[in-house]
This record gives C-alpha cells, sequence and structure tokens, in this order.
C-alpha cells in the first residue's frame, strides 16, 4: 500500500487528510513543529485506534526552516506521496509577523522543492495554495489561469510558493501540483478564523456563556467550503496521470453577514443584537471578490464541494453546542 508525508498533519486539513489516507490503507507519515504545547487533539480519534498509531501512523518532529531533518524523514519514510499543508496560515496575522509567514510559507516551500529535487526517488508533491494569491483581482470568479495580485504578506508568501511549485514542475520534472484552495472550514478550524469565531460565539451565547462578539470588518466576502470534502480533492490530484493546478472552490461567494446570520439563525438568535465592530480586528488590506471556478477539478477530479451555507455553519454551531455543553458537564461532575 502507498505511503504518505504530511507536513502540518496536526491542523484542520491534515487531520482530515489522515483519516481519507488511513481509511484507504495507506500508510501515513507527519511532521510536526516542536512547541512546548503539543496540539495534537485533532488526530485523537487515530491516536485511540490501536492498529493505526505507530503501526500506520508515525509522527516525526521537525521545524520547516530544518532541512537536514526534513531531509532525513524524507529519507527514511519514502513517501509515495507528499502533501504540503504546514504554514503561517493566519492572513491578519501575517501583518504581524510579515517575515516568520515568508520564512515557513514562501521559504519552507523552496527548501522541500530543493529538497525534492536531489532525491532519487521524488515523490508526488502537493502544495495547498490559497485564493489569497489573487488578492483584487481583474476577473471573478478566478481560475488556474488568472494573475495573481495579492495583497497581503500572506497572499505573496503563497504566491511565491505557488509560482515556485509550477517552476519546479516544468522546469525539473517534479510531480507537483498546486491545490488552489479557498476558504474550507469545519468543526476543526482553528477560533481565530472568522468563521470558527462567530459559531463557538452563537453556541456560547445561546447558552448564557458570552455576552457579544467582537469582529472586524464585516464586509469581505468568501468562498467557503467544508474541509473533509477540499482534502478529498487533494487526494485525488495526485492521483491523476499527470501534474496539475487546480482550484479548489464552492463558485459561490458569501459575505461575512451572510455567515453570522447562518450561524445565529442555527441557535434562533438575532446576531445584529451581539455583534460590535472592533478596529483590533481590521486588516490594513484586504482581498476582494474572491470566488473560485471550480470547472477544471470538476471536469478532470470529478470532484464537487458539496457542503455550502446554511448547512456549513449549521454543523459547525451544533459541533460547538456539543463540546461546550460536554465542557460544562465535566466541570459540574
Ligand atoms: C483561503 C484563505 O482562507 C483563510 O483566510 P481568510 O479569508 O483571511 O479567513 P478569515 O476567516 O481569517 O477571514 C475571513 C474574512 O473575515 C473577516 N473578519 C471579520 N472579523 C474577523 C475576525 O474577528 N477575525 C478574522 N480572522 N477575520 C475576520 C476578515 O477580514 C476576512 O474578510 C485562511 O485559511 C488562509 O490560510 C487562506 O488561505
Amino acid at each position: 500500500m502507498p505511503t504518505a508525508l504530511i507536513t502540518g498533519i496536526t491542523g484542520q486539513d491534515g487531520s482530515y487528510l489522515t483519516e481519507l489516507l488511513i481509511s484507504k490503507g495507506y500508510t501515513v507519515h507527519g511532521i510536526v513543529r516542536r512547541s512546548s504545547i503539543t496540539a495534537r487533539g485533532r488526530l485523537d480519534q487515530l491516536f485511540h485506534q490501536e492498529d493505526v498509531y505507530n503501526k500506520r501512523l508515525f509522527l516525526h518532529y521537525a521545524d520547516l526552516s530544518d532541512v537536514t531533518t526534513i531531509r532525513r524523514i524524507l529519507l527514511k519514510s519514502t513517501p509515495d506521496e507528499l502533501y504540503h499543508l504546514a504554514g503561517q496560515s493566519h492572513v491578519g496575522a501575517s501583518f504581524e509577523i510579515p517575515e516568520t509567514t515568508c520564512e515557513f510559507t514562501a521559504m519552507g516551500t523552496l527548501r522541500l522543492l530543493e529538497i525534492l529535487r536531489d532525491l532519487d526517488k521524488q515523490p508526488k508533491f502537493l502544495h495547498i495554495s490559497s485564493s489569497e494569491i489573487f488578492g483584487r483581482p481583474d476577473q471573478s470568479p478566478q481560475n488556474e489561469t488568472t494573475p495573481m495580485r495579492p495583497v497581503t504578506p500572506y497572499g505573496i508568501a503563497k504566491a511565491f510558493a505557488t509560482q515556485m511549485v509550477t517552476l519546479y514542475r516544468e522546469s525539473f520534472g517534479l510531480f507537483a501540483c498546486n491545490a488552489i484552495c479557498y476558504n474550507h472550514e469545519s468543526p476543526r478550524r482553528g477560533e481565530s478564523f472568522v468563521t470558527r469565531k462567530i459559531t463557538r460565539a452563537a453556541a456560547a451565547i445561546s447558552m448564557g456563556l458570552q455576552k457579544t462578539l467582537l469582529l472586524g470588518s464585516l464586509d469581505g466576502r468568501r468562498d467557503w467550503g467544508y474541509a473533509p470534502e477540499y482534502v478529498e480533492a487533494m487526494w485525488r490530484m495526485l492521483q491523476q496521470p499527470a501534474a496539475d493546478d487546480f482550484v479548489v472552490a464552492t463558485g459561490t461567494a458569501h459575505s461575512v453577514k451572510d455567515f453570522l446570520a447562518a450561524s445565529f439563525d442555527a441557535v434562533g438568535l438575532n446576531w445584529e443584537e451581539f455583534v460590535t465592530q472592533d478596529p483590533r480586528y481590521m486588516r490594513p488590506s484586504e482581498g476582494t471578490h474572491l470566488v473560485g471556478d471550480p470547472s477544471r477539478a470538476s471536469e478532470s477530479l470529478q470532484w464537487t464541494a458539496e457542503t455550502q451555507l446554511p448547512r456549513l455553519a449549521e454543523i459547525m454551531v451544533q459541533s460547538d453546542l456539543d463540546a461546550l455543553a460536554a465542557s460544562r458537564q465535566r466541570a459540574e461532575t
């Protein structure tokens, strides 16, 4: 059975992708950044399956700047497929830490490509790119040929990495793909991203645990899909006869206000009574009109995003309600 290596395995996408690959019979190696807190909660279900952890799922410590260790992990695990999901993924934070963002997101990707270039057995490579590379595009929806016009440090770092992946495919013959992913959410989304911040607040307010929700700009429109479906598209990309780039998106844009309405509707509340705008969450510059055209993915991968608003918000709110109820019960016993 095939072997995969995943950078960013402990993240939202990494955990869903690991579950998908394990269910398909893969052996999965994951690279984990060493830090004082080991945030592996998203992989919990797999750790508790006796025939999986340390039998078909192996974790290795390495930082994306640690070339010698990454090379050693690649040489020892000899993966057939390498999914590169790691990086500093918060667009707002990239204004505070542009250098760190470029270090991990841009240079981290280049370093991996350079290691692959020297390997005798080169795995198929998938880089998770982002709609942020388009920034303020001239055309809407965007597809794989839309020119990149990033307007955030994160988007600029992703544009660099995306272009490098294309270069290594075209000039060095690597089987290397960019999954140009639009926003994709789930109950495992980090709480600092707007969707999860909203669904958690809607759940907490409805349970009397929170009074208000502070947000930044409500004008943004995003193409929000469901993360477990997006990792399926990533896997399908590496099963193609030739490497290519694919937009992974629903094709429909919604506003932050739409997401608020769907989430607060799910608990029978009106969001306008609880939301206050706070300049601390405003960004110096924002991408606009970001909505993807997933036609190529639909035609070549037979992939379509199924879950959209309001269902997406309902799934996330229900999960937050369940988690808050469970933690309240633990506190009471
Ligand atoms: C495709 C792309 O998708 C994600 O990046 P993002 O689109 O920036 O996602 P977000 O959830 O941080 O913001 C969405 C919108 O919501 C607005 N917004 C308002 N108030 C708050 C607020 O309080 N927090 C946040 N985070 N956003 C807020 C914010 O200004 C923006 O207009 C990442 O996965 C990224 O890695 C990626 O690649």
